[in-house]
């Protein structure tokens, strides 16, 4: 969790509208976050809401059609494709990382051998992330274009990540694909087992339509067009099979070391690509994404994809919120289980806000609640309406391009969201045809790869002594965001697919 509780230890929020005494209370609070010289605790007395229901999704829509259009998106690409190295020129060139901050991550890099890495030092926050190389969490930052305000997940690249990859993709509304040009590169990041495939898929699957191909290090490749359009030939065709519509893919020359094409196309370093490119920078790209539809009156749905506990000063949570909207005050259910916390402070893009809706990455300090009930995974979702809680249930799936077939009583991992747990394809219902869904067989034997079928998937226990818990979950009918799944199977994501039915 190292990057967002980094970043809430730097964030000194302030609060649109609201007095300084309150200010230095939540300030107060925020530290309080991050134990490092915390007053002693005091009981925790839980804020009253401010607005009624209907008043507060009036307020949401006024602000929503004055506001900058905000989006999440999700760096994805193979590693070492330069998606850190990418983020930190972008920062900076945004004037989002200041010169000093600049130095001191090309001084620490050198310090320890890994110059050529500085740019993605100040993304990949732990020691161990840095010592490696790679990053292993997401890492949040945001930046404004002319009309975007972008936040960024920066997901990582590396295999054994891939968990951490689906909780970034799935709380993303666009991506941004990383290639490296270099010769030999772009192809190992694109066969089978490389992440450049795995990613697009993956995040198609989570509900993602709109991608950005930034094809980087063209300063490896002498800047040459022919691989750069020899690249989107090979991409285009696989995009299109992985359901991204040609109209929302775009594709972008740069080199992120050199902070060619990011922002400006400008400068010595970008002569030799000013010649035959003339098209858009990726900063021109982002600010002509498509800003996603806020579903805000639908109930509130957020699962917790972090936990800071406090000492004292209760215990915060962070996430995407899914759907609806929330406000300082307002009471919440924690599922699964049945407690319930009422959120003191909501932290939004380092600001304290009163309220958030739908599509927000929100930081929530909850009080009256007791820190033990929180697990990331767990969903926070409005008492009057709870999810559903689910052990069993049946599911539309899309089968990848897997090497051994799908047997019922086959047993997988299933992610939703920060959750995963052991599962089984307890029944195969019926195979389907991929593009009107007709029934092609019912109880086949066997899925095979790239086909799509029904199936029961039922949860179970993960050792011999422990117990199943059933896991907040919805039809796709009822609530987008909430019914869809990914399936693993020894560390390969073997499926995708959409909840039809809770069973039990
Ligand atoms: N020549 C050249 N090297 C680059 C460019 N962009 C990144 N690199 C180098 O590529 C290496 C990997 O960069 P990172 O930004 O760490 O890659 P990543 O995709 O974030 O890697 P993971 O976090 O491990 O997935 C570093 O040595 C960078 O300096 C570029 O435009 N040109």
């Amino acid at each position: 969790m190292g990057n967002i509780a980094q970043r809430a230890k730097k964030a000194t929020p302030t609060i649109k509208g609201v007095s300084s005494a309150v200010l230095d209370q939540r300030q107060l609070d925020l530290s309080g976050l991050n134990l490092l010289n915390n007053p002693p605790p005091k009981a925790e007395e839980a804020p009253k809401v401010t607005y009624a229901r209907d008043k507060l999704l009036e307020e949401v829509r006024k602000s929503m059609e004055a506001q900058e259009k905000g989006l999440s998106l999700v760096v994805i690409g193979h590693v070492d494709a330069g998606k850190s190295t990418l983020m930190g020129r972008l920062l900076y060139e945004l004037g989002r990382m200041d010169e000093r901050t600049r130095t001191a991550n090309e001084r620490n890099s050198t310090k320890v051998g890994k110059s050529s890495f500085s740019w993605a030092w100040g993304l990949d926050g732990t020691a161990e992330e840095r010592e490696r190389g790679i990053t292993m969490d997401i890492a949040l930052q945001s930046f404004s274009t002319r009309h975007r305000l972008i936040t960024v997940l920066d997901a990582p690249g590396h295999k054994e990540f891939i968990p951490n990859m689906i909780s970034g993709a799935s709380q993303a509304d666009c991506a941004l694909l990383v290639v490296d040009a270099s010769t030999g590169e772009f192809e190992t990041g694109f066969e089978r087992g490389g992440q450049t495939r795995e990613h697009l898929i993956l995040t198609r699957s989570l509900g993602v339509a709109q991608v950005i191909v930034a094809v980087n290090k063209l300063d490896q490749v002498q800047w040459e067009r022919d691989r750069y359009e020899d690249i989107c030939i090979l991409l285009r065709p696989f995009l299109v099979q992985s359901g991204f519509h040609p109209s929302k893919t775009k594709f972008v020359p740069v080199a992120a070391m050199l902070g060619v094409n990011l922002v400006t196309c400008g400068g010595d370093d970008a002569k030799q690509l000013r010649e035959w490119y003339k098209g858009p920078t990726l900063v021109d790209l982002l600010d002509q994404l498509e800003p996603p539809s806020r579903d805000i009156s639908a109930p509130m749905r957020m699962p917790i994809s972090n936990i800071f506990k406090g000492q004292g000063s209760g215990t915060s949570v962070s996430g995407r919120l899914l759907s609806g909207v929330v406000q300082v005050g307002e009471r919440v259910r924690i599922l699964p289980g049945d407690e319930t916390a009422v959120i003191k402070t909501i932290g939004v893009e380092e600001e304290y806000v009163p309220w958030a809706a739908a599509g927000s990455n929100l930081t929530l300090s909850l009080v009256s609640i007791d820190p033990v009930q929180l697990a990331v995974g767990s969903m926070l979702c409005s008492p009057a309406d709870p999810v559903p809680l689910a052990s069993s249930f049946t599911a539309r799936i899309l089968i990848f391009d897997i090497q051994v077939p799908i047997i019922a009583g086959a047993m997988v991992e299933l992610f939703h969201h920060s959750r995963d747990v052991p599962a089984t394809f307890s029944k195969l219902i019926a195979t389907l045809d991929r593009t009107s869904g007709k029934v092609l067989k019912s109880n086949p034997r066997v899925l095979t790869k790239t086909s799509s079928a029904e199936v029961q998937i039922t949860l179970r226990s993960s050792g011999p002594s422990a117990t199943t818990r059933p896991i907040p979950l919805e039809p796709y009918a009822a609530n987008k965001a909430m019914g869809r799944v990914l399936i693993r199977r020894e560390g390969e994501t073997i499926a995708a697919g959409v909840v039809m039915e809770i069973l039990g």
